[in-house]
């Protein structure tokens, strides 16, 4: 018989470890980014104002993220708590040029987007006089330049650190050790990682396809330009409405060059602004047939939930419906564990059905019937959609 081929997962590049995830709103100041914020958390947490650096501290929003499947759920069981899935995001301080050495608010930035897992990058499109600009005109392409070349080089300066105690460490070590040899594998990873950053003009990090073993070494240094980025371009209503905008071409050229792959979605935070006044959802409705346009935080939302490689599982019952994010990949006991630590220590097994099974035959009791409620075990990764109950032991 053949030996039997292993295929093995390709591994997910991190911006961050762990489950505890966020989304920050990253760009110039006055671009659009607190009045954005305030309209995704439908708060009004301290007003918008026009001048640079009115966001000093990073203000935090949990969005519910629209998912048809919840609702369904939520029809069918009719449980007391409804609680839907949420994309957590931040406001994080306008970056400026010399952010990276320090200049304005820049090593508070960056921190900021260090503890982050992706971005939204608002980039500013609409002309409007009375907005100052920082960097005198409005010019999106010059924009992102400046952000990507800020994240870029705190990347650089933090790789070559890294590179300087990793020589330390390793010239210490017997030469012909077996963690000697490991260390030089990292340092060569790392090394690498520091050629993509600076050569030919340089790359993210993240637009590289890095084989398994890269990926840990690159995940472990938490870089910023491995965070996946979402392009939000900030119009003015009119040009959001008649979708026609002198920069929209460009910016998308300048993201094919630079980030292929990355997402643009123009918007306009001023028109979400006005929605989001409105009292109720027919009002909104009516509003947005009235102008022809729609409200693009939707798309948004699934946007930056996508880009950050997240699915969702549900627990249904009675007394709650309530969707659990966890990332793709993610294996039965961990995704037991985003509950309660104890559903992860104390994991038996989980009784595990397809939501699409469950919309198909209409209920529990016909899913089992036809078979479709499994046992999973501990190597069970968790597809999206499944719908799950975890039975821990004592
Ligand atoms: N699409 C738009 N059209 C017109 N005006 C807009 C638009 N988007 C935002 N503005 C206005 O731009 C100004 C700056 O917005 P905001 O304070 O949200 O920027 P910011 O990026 O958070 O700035 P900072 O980093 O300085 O806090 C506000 O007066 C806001 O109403």
């Amino acid at each position: 018989m053949p030996p039997k081929k292993v295929v093995q997962e390709k591994k997910v590049l991190l911006g961050r470890p762990g489950n505890n995830l966020k989304i920050g709103i990253v760009g110039l100041p006055n671009v659009g980014k607190s009045s954005f914020f305030n309209v995704l958390s439908k708060t009004d947490l301290g007003k918008a104002a026009n001048f640079p650096y009115a966001t000093i501290n990073p203000e935090e929003a949990r969005i519910p993220v629209p998912d048809t499947r919840f609702e369904w759920l939520c029809d069918l069981y009719k449980p007391s708590s409804r609680v839907p899935a949420h994309l957590t995001c931040i406001d994080i301080a306008g970056l400026t040029a010399g952010a990276s050495t320090g200049a304005g608010l820049g090593n508070a930035f960056l921190s900021h987007v260090r503890a982050v897992d992706g971005i939204f990058q608002v980039v500013r499109a609409f002309d409007d006089a009375e907005v100052i600009h920082v960097e005198g005109d409005v010019n999106p392409l010059r924009d992102m330049e400046i952000i990507q070349t800020e994240l870029r080089l705190k990347d650089i300066e933090w790789v070559e650190k890294t590179i300087d105690n990793m020589k330390k460490t390793t010239r210490s070590l017997g030469s012909n050790s077996l963690a000697d040899k490991a260390k030089k594998e990292e340092l060569a990873v790392v090394e690498k990682v520091l050629k993509v950053l600076t050569e030919d003009g340089g790359k993210d990090a993240r637009k590289v396809d890095w084989n398994n073993k890269e990926i840990d070494v690159v995940n472990s240094l938490q870089l910023l330009t491995a965070k996946p980025v979402t392009y939000l371009v900030n119009l003015s209503e009119k040009d959001y409405v008649r979708k026609k905008n002198k920069w929209l071409a460009k910016i998308k050229g300048w993201i094919d060059v630079h980030n292929p792959g990355d997402q643009l979605i123009p918007f306009s935070v001023s028109l979400e602004e006005r929605l989001s006044q409105l009292e109720n959802p027919e009002d909104i409705a009516e509003e947005e047939k009235k102008i022809g346009a729609t409200s693009a935080l939707t798309k948004i939302t699934h946007a930056g939930y996508n880009s950050l490689e997240l699915i969702r599982y549900f627990t249904c019952g009675p007394d709650e419906v309530r969707a659990w994010t966890i990332r793709k990949g993610t294996k039965a006991p961990q995704a037991a564990g985003v509950i309660h630590t104890d559903f992860e220590h104390k994991f038996v097994c989980g009784e595990i059905m397809a939501y699409d099974d469950l919309h198909e035959h209409g209920s529990e009791t016909a899913v089992k019937a036809a078979g479709k409620l499994r046992q999973q075990g501990k190597p069970y990764e968790m597809i999206d959609g499944d719908i799950a109950y975890w039975k821990a032991g004592g």
